[in-house]
């Protein structure tokens, strides 16, 4: 571990497989089983009635497993609390803990039914159906019931997960609960961060049962620990702490290699990344003819003018931009257009931190990714998109995201961002984050090239490196996204155009509003 603390329940990130083994080690060490299931469902219970208020009938689905047992649990505090409920349970078979709380529940005069019509009247309904034990595909009438459900305009909150997705890889097995609220339950499960979940997650929040730390460590191990960069983590750890006594050249020179006649605002707004990294020094190497602009609106940064191929590409990089002991990091690839063909290749040997993007990434694609970044002897790192990403792995036998990118980090020794609703990043060390937030605000041009800037700088800054280039990059990606929830807050989604976002750079790590 670092020296931060990522030891607290929140940040930690499992799959179905550690879960059930947490679960298991607490009832091993004593820990009844129904007591669990008791104090789950306690908490549920009253977050549903703080969500919900004036709300009179509940309709709650449990499932044959402990997620239908939670739900059961559910249904009989409603019910002793005066909510009208009831229970639809569309299969017979059932667990033995859950087949008892719907025999007591039933006793108590609750409606247990296996016709779904008949929590159409219902004001809220809560999804018991399964959770991280689900493991095979919903077909005929369970499909057909969450088929119908979804169609309701009825608020649904999901236990654990909404029915129907892979607590792993979050893909929809057959068909899944369109979830309004999901309660994750004791720890967030790897499913809250793939794309293919967002849909049905509804708004997610983690229900807290007092799982303890060592039972969370004894099961995830530091080679499989995947963990979640939140904004109050990310906030703690910025600006880069600053000795009082320094200079510019000791608080980090970054270089970018970028733009061209095509794409000039791409140089830019990379330069513009940096800037709020807070990073000492920025040299850039760009096509001659864009001095002028870039001096116009990066005063503080030193242009090196590169010879310019017809289109308006660099053509060759001058020495000054080789001269790699000068550098403590360098970034190469916004705007560059795939006619600086030449470029790369020298600029791989670089004995220093390498941060791919964009076009950078493009002429990768061309020179066998893996082999060529295995070869280098310093960190690298790629931030691709899932577009970038497919063209330089097409043949990567991996469906989500957070696979994707510890097997790519693994076999090219190299840490990956691949950048979308929820990112992942892994390193070769397969140490793995995940962002948990984010807004389809910054779904626009240049807003790459922002995040590009922002963490080659933290990256040219940590140099000796106290935190690793994985660590690293999850800040800057939790960084860069923050800012853009902020700039939609006050701005509305229209105006987080990529300039707008790096005016809000500074503003999140001063900001205390965001709590996650
Ligand atoms: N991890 C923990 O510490 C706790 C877990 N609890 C709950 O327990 C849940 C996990 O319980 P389970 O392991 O019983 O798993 P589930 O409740 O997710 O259900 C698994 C059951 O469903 C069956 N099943 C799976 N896919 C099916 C399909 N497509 N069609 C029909 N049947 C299918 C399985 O054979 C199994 O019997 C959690 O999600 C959570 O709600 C809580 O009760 C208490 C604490
Ligand atoms: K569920």
């Amino acid at each position: 571990m670092n020296h931060y603390s990522t030891s607290s329940i929140e940040h930690f990130v499992v799959s179905a497989r550690q879960m059930a083994a947490i679960e298991q080690r607490i009832f091993d060490l004593g820990m009844p089983v129904a007591a669990l299931m008791e104090k789950v469902a306690g908490l549920i219970t009253q977050r549903l009635i703080d969500l919900f208020k004036g709300v009179s009938k509940v309709g709650i689905i449990v499932g044959p497993g402990h997620n239908g047992g939670d739900a059961a649990v559910v249904a009989r505090e409603l019910h002793l609390k005066g909510y009208n409920v009831a229970i639809y349970r569309p299969l017979n078979k059932g667990k033995e803990l859950t087949q008892a709380h719907l025999d007591y529940v039933k006793s108590l005069g609750v409606t247990i039914t296996n016709h779904l019509g008949e929590l159409e009247s219902c004001e809220v309904i809560v999804d018991g159906l399964f959770g991280f034990g689900m493991t095979r595909s919903l077909d005929g009438e369970l499909a057909n019931a969450v088929k119908t459900i979804n169609q309701w305009s009825i608020p649904v909150v999901s236990i654990d997960l909404p029915s129907g997705i892979h607590t792993d890889t979050g893909e929809v097995l057959g068909s899944a609960i369109a979830a309004d609220y999901t309660f994750c339950l004791g720890l967030w499960k790897l499913a809250f961060f793939q794309d293919t979940a967002l849909p049905y997650l509804g708004k997610p929040t983690l229900i807290d049962f007092g799982i303890p730390l060592a039972d969370v460590e004894a099961v995830v191990k530091e080679s499989t620990v995947v963990k979640r960069m939140s904004a109050n983590l990310a906030r703690s750890l910025l600006p880069l702490p600053r000795p009082l006594v320094t200079h510019k050249y000791k608080q980090g020179h970054l270089l970018i290699i970028a733009g061209s006649y095509q794409y000039a605002g791409s140089v830019i707004l990379a330069g513009l990344g940096a800037r709020k990294s807070g990073v000492g020094m920025v040299s850039i190497a760009a096509p001659a003819s864009l001095k002028p602009m870039l001096v116009t609106h990066l005063p503080e940064a030193l242009i090196i003018d590169c010879p310019e191929t017809t289109e308006g590409a660099i053509a060759e990089l001058p020495s000054v931009a080789t001269q790699w002991e000068k550098y403590n990091a360098v970034a190469v690839g916004p705007g560059l257009t795939l006619d600086a063909q030449s470029l790369l290749s020298p600029i791989l040997d670089a004995p220093i931190p390498l941060i791919l993007d964009a076009d950078g990434l493009n002429l990768l694609a061309q020179m066998n990714p893996e082999k060529t970044l295995k070869s280098r002897h310093q960190t690298t790192i790629l931030t691709p998109h899932p577009g970038e990403f497919r063209r330089l792995f097409p043949n990567l036998d991996a469906t989500d995201t957070i696979t994707k990118v510890q097997t790519v980090a693994k076999a090219s020794n190299s840490c990956i961002l691949i950048k979308g609703a929820r990112s992942a990043i892994a390193g070769n060390n397969q140490e793995t984050w995940v962002i948990p937030e984010s807004t389809p605000a910054l779904a626009r041009g240049g807003s790459g090239d922002v995040l590009t800037g922002l963490l080659s700088g933290l990256v040219a800054q940590s140099h000796p490196q106290k935190l690793s280039p994985t660590t690293i990059t999850a800040i800057a990606a939790t960084w860069h996204a923050q800012a853009g929830i902020m700039a939609s807050q006050q701005q509305s989604e229209l105006g987080v155009d990529a300039f707008t976002l790096t005016q809000y750079l500074t503003q999140f790590v001063m900001g205390n509003q965001f709590d996650t």
